[in-house]
């Protein structure tokens, strides 16, 4: 039997354990910190057994997977370093900042284990193993950080389990992991925190200023609902990038005071030009998804069962839907649902069964 390894059994390591569950020749431990914890679980059916002890948890495993708060990464790297671990082990972890676990491993003793860095570059603002899902990398990117020294067969190895996750995986060195991160992830959650205890301020006065939040407010700051002690962890341990860019950010806040002092409109007109231009490039990616997307939007009544009813209708036309969603900022006016589809035909021949039917497309 292959043994896995789970330490912190919340919303990633839950999610893994869910992947590699029930896989031929393949037992999954969880270690739990607490009693309560541990029965939850098994209970969630996230891991094959649980135990209390991390020697118990870690001994004779093929792959350890950390998938504790970044904080904690490096005291559990240092204590499986005391153990006796299988000959041949692959310690891996998930949190999403790397420079510093990839440093702290390569002082460690860890014997004939390896450790090779991870970041699955999938989550969500919830946490916990009752948010983990069988879904939640399939077609994300998942980040591997190897060392130049890794041997190839670990690489493969770990590489080969990471396949029943169905993430893409890339390698990346910790350190520009890090800069890459901080921008596209660190950056927004502060951003979106700081937005919303903004808005939290004036409520306080008003309490306007919640009952009409809606629409791009709530498309910005869901992020802000992130677990505290996972996001207190990133940021303190990529502060000197974020830093940087905080910095950077205020410049451009400031940028944008002086537009409006000054009353330049064409400055505003650019800088949104600008932005839009670069967003609509972005690749739609619903969980980081790396294929083409095609998409059409429809106008429908805002009412229950309506997802329901779209989504049978292009399946008894064969017609293969890979997303549906509610566009939430057209809250008050007729909804919107966004149809997306992994095929040009599948995006063609959709259009023309909802037009047949009289539904509106748009584009
Ligand atoms: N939340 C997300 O969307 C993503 C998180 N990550 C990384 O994955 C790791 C785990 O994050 P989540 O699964 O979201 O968190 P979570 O809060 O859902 O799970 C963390 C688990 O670690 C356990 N734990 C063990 N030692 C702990 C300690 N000293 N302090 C606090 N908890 C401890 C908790 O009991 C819990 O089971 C973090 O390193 C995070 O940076 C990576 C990708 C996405
Ligand atoms: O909820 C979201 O959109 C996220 O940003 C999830 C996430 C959180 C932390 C990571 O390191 C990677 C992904």
């Amino acid at each position: 039997m292959t043994k896995i390894a789970i330490f912190g059994v919340g919303l990633i390591g839950g999610s893994l354990g869910l992947c590699f569950k029930g896989k031929p020749g393949i037992t999954v431990v969880g270690h739990a910190i607490r009693e309560s914890s541990a029965a939850k679980y098994l209970e969630r059916g996230v891991v094959d057994h649980v135990t209390m002890s991390l020697r118990e948890a870690a001994e004779g495993a093929d792959f350890i997977f950390l998938c504790v708060p970044v904080g904690s990464l490096e005291s559990y790297v240092h204590e499986l370093s005391q153990l006796d671990l299988k000959p041949g082990c692959i310690i891996t972890d998930v949190g999403s900042t790397k420079a510093s676990v990839a440093a702290c491993a390569r002082q460690a003793r860890l014997g004939d284990a390896v450790f090779i860095g991870g970041h699955p570059m999938a989550g969500s603002e919830r946490s916990g193993v009752e948010a983990a899902s069988l879904y939640l990398f399939e077609n994300a990117f998942y980040v591997l950080t190897p060392e130049a020294e890794t041997p190839q067969p670990y690489i493969d190895k770990l590489t080969d389990l990471l396949a029943y996750t169905k993430a893409h995986i890339v390698h990346v060195h910790p350190e520009e992991h890090d800069e890459i991160v901080g921008a596209i992830s660190h950056l927004p959650h502060i951003i979106a925190v700081a937005l919303v205890n903004l808005v939290r301020g004036y409520s306080q006065s008003n309490s306007l200023y919640s009952l009409l939040a809606a629409g791009g407010f709530r498309d910005i700051t869901r992020i802000a609902a992130s677990d505290p002690v996972v996001w207190r962890d990133i940021l303190v341990n990529n502060r000197d990038v974020l830093l940087k860019l905080l910095k950077e950010w205020q410049s451009g806040m400031e940028t944008f005071i002086d537009m409006l002092e000054n009353e330049n409109g064409e400055a505003v007109e650019t800088a949104f030009k600008e932005a839009g231009e670069f967003r609509s490039k972005l690749p739609e990616r619903r969980k980081g998804m790396i294929h083409s997307i095609y998409e059409c939007y429809i106008d429908v009544p805002d009412h229950p069962g309506i997802i329901g009813k779209v989504a049978t209708e292009l399946g008894n036309s064969a017609i293969n839907l890979s997303n549906v969603q509610i566009i939430e900022s057209r809250e008050d006016v007729p909804g919107v649902l966004r149809l997306s589809f992994r095929k040009q035909d599948d995006l063609d021949r959709a259009v023309e069964r909802l037009g047949e039917i009289g539904y509106a497309v748009h584009f």
